[in-house]
């Protein structure tokens, strides 16, 4: 057997393969296995056991089977390693910096009626920063998207933001009866673009979450991951200085997860302010803020 030591101090088994006694848990069996992948990736042993561990941790502390998170652990090594990669390729040296604001949130409450959603809420988002926001089912984190968006209004508090602005929705960004080319043209008018230079802007953009839209094809016959990046796509269409993302790779193979990152890096280094609400608790430790909600206990 060997050891990981998880975040809070707990040490965690892994079994090496051989003999060990018969009484590893699946759990255990998965670290191992996750660790012996990460290894054949290349990532240093020492690197390896902390990540194998983090994730053994997070799935113990959510109180879910690893197996059941993250998936097989051969899957999950390898979207691991391609992270770690582009995390390393990507990773802004020390003096990255920062911008002015492109999102400050001050006290910001929301009610839908008598039902309280947010109560309080603070950020402050700079150009060249990327931001995340978890929280439960329910917490409003859509909603506290939408009010960043301009699209709900708080009940009280400050929102102030920049001019231009992205937005992904975790629902009804696109129109399943129009083609990706029509809605570039679309979103592309509304930032005052010829249609030519949306349709090559949005198709550019595509590419780099390794999409090609095929002409003629409308929405509704386009995979949901699909939809998913020309919702993403269509935030970044006007080079937005915030980019609000909803839970933005729903349905994203792995190989799309680790390009939506890169793409993520890139607007940041292009000096974006990003915002992203997401339940993938490894995203948390890339970015520069975590928003964490909690659903208001009050009527
Ligand atoms: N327009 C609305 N009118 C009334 N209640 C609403 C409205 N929009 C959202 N709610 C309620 O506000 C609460 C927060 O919803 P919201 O969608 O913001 O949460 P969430 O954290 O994004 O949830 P999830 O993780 O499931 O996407 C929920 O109880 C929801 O039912």
């Amino acid at each position: 057997m060997g050891a990981l030591q998880d975040r809070d101090g707990r040490r965690r088994r892994l079994a090496t393969g051989r003999g060990g006694g018969g009484d590893v848990t699946p759990e255990e069996e998965w670290g191992t296995q996750l660790l012996k992948h990460l290894t054949s990736t290349g990532i240093a042993l020492a690197e390896a056991r902390e990540l194998a561990g983090d994730a053994l941790a997070e799935a113990a502390a959510a109180g879910i089977d690893p197996r059941a998170m993250y998936g097989p652990a051969v899957a999950y090594a390898s979207t691991v390693a391609q992270a770690v990669r582009s995390a390393t390729a990507t990773a802004a040296p020390l003096s990255r910096t920062r911008g002015p604001v492109v999102l400050r949130l001050h006290g910001v409450s929301k009610r839908y009626r008598r039902r309280r959603v947010l109560k309080n809420v603070h950020l402050s988002l700079r150009a060249g920063e990327v931001a995340a926001i978890v929280g439960a089912n329910g917490s409003g984190k859509s909603t506290l998207l939408n009010i960043c968006a301009g699209l709900t209004r708080a009940t009280s508090g400050v929102v102030e933001r920049t001019a231009r602005v992205g937005y992904a929705p975790q629902q009804d960004g696109v129109a399943p009866l129009l083609t990706p080319e029509e809605h570039f043209r679309l979103f592309g008018a509304v930032h005052r673009m010829g249609r030519k230079k949306a349709a090559a802007i949005g198709t550019g953009l595509a590419s780099r979450l390794g999409w090609r839209p095929r002409e003629g094809v409308v929405v509704a016959h386009l995979s949901g991951g699909t939809q998913q990046k020309l919702n993403v796509v269509l935030s970044e269409l006007n080079r937005p200085e915030l980019i609000l993302l909803d839970e933005p790779y729903q349905g994203f193979d792995q190989g799309s997860y680790v390009d939506f990152w890169d793409q993520v890096f890139r607007w940041r280094d292009g000096g974006a302010g990003i915002l992203v609400v997401t339940h993938m608790l490894h995203d948390l430790d890339r970015v520069d803020h975590v928003l964490e909600l909690q659903p208001v206990e009050e009527p």
